[in-house]
């Protein structure tokens, strides 16, 4: 029956994403970055695509504003990102929902593994543009100052990425360390790093269109703490509002 295979499909899902938790947390502990190719697969990974050339074409995109900074034109010199968020519960976003689902079934598998972190809270997912004619975003830190991310996980989109001829490469610098990771942001290819100091990193300057999907995923006790930061400087609700619940495809589901 159609209930059968649904509950096979999801048990399979399920045992994969297991697998995957534990090849994630081992790259995750021994060098602070993951790569997993081939996540959800050509078709999925389409689907994905097309809901965010949708989103793009709606017009919600705008400029990626610096978290301190005045938005002025000098921006896109600086990070050259057009930007939305989106929970996935909007119209016409089943595979970006499907997608998220999916990064947090990962996550949250791994969550058990990583002693040091109590994972159970995420931001909304970023999609990201950057729309081409060399935009870049410069060398930086997604978590600086402890505001409770502690994993940053990008989904990338873009088919038949050649860096040498589009750029838009994603250069990571480990600190303590004299390596570079240089990731392509290759199509259905998925990347973890810990979103602190330890992993600054830089887009280089894009010639066309490159997309991606981002989700920053919580530590607990940080956030706990940089939320009772924040009530001292600014309204706490709206740093309560960014935080997600992760929506993890149940076994049982
Ligand atoms: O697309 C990539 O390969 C990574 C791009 C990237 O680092 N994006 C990014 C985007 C951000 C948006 C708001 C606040 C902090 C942010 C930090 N990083
Ligand atoms: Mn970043």
């Amino acid at each position: 029956s159609v209930k059968k295979t649904k509950e096979q499909y999801l048990s399979i899902l399920w045992a994969r994403f297991q697998e995957l938790a534990c090849y994630v947390v081992e790259c995750l502990t021994k060098y602070g970055i993951c790569v997993i190719d081939k996540f959800l697969g050509e078709a999925t990974g389409q689907e994905i695509l097309k809901e965010v050339l949708q989103l793009k074409a709606s017009g919600v995109m705008r400029q990626g504003q610096l978290v301190h900074g005045p938005s002025s034109s000098s921006n896109k010199y600086i990070r050259g990102d057009m930007i939305t968020w989106v929970d996935g519960l909007e119209p016409r976003s089943e595979n970006i929902h499907y997608l998220i689902s999916c990064m947090d079934a990962v996550v949250v598998q791994c969550a058990s593994k990583l002693k040091a972190y109590t994972i159970n809270e995420r931001t909304k997912a970023m999609v990201a543009c950057y729309p081409g004619h060399r935009t870049k975003y410069v060398r930086h830190v997604d978590n600086p100052n402890g505001d409770g991310r502690c994993i940053t996980c990008i989904y990338y989109l873009n088919k038949n990425w050649d860096v040498k001829q589009h750029g838009g490469l994603l250069r990571i610098y480990p600190e303590g360390s004299d390596q570079v990771a240089n990731i392509e942001p290759k199509f259905d290819r998925l990347l973890f790093f810990w979103s602190d100091r330890r992993n600054p990193h830089e887009v280089e300057q894009a010639f066309v269109e490159r997309f991606a999907i981002t989700v920053w995923y919580y530590d607990a006790e940080e956030r706990a703490e940089a939320l009772k930061r924040f009530k001292a400087e600014s309204d706490v609700t709206s740093l309560k509002k960014q935080a997600v619940p992760l929506n993890t495809l149940k076994k049982s589901e």
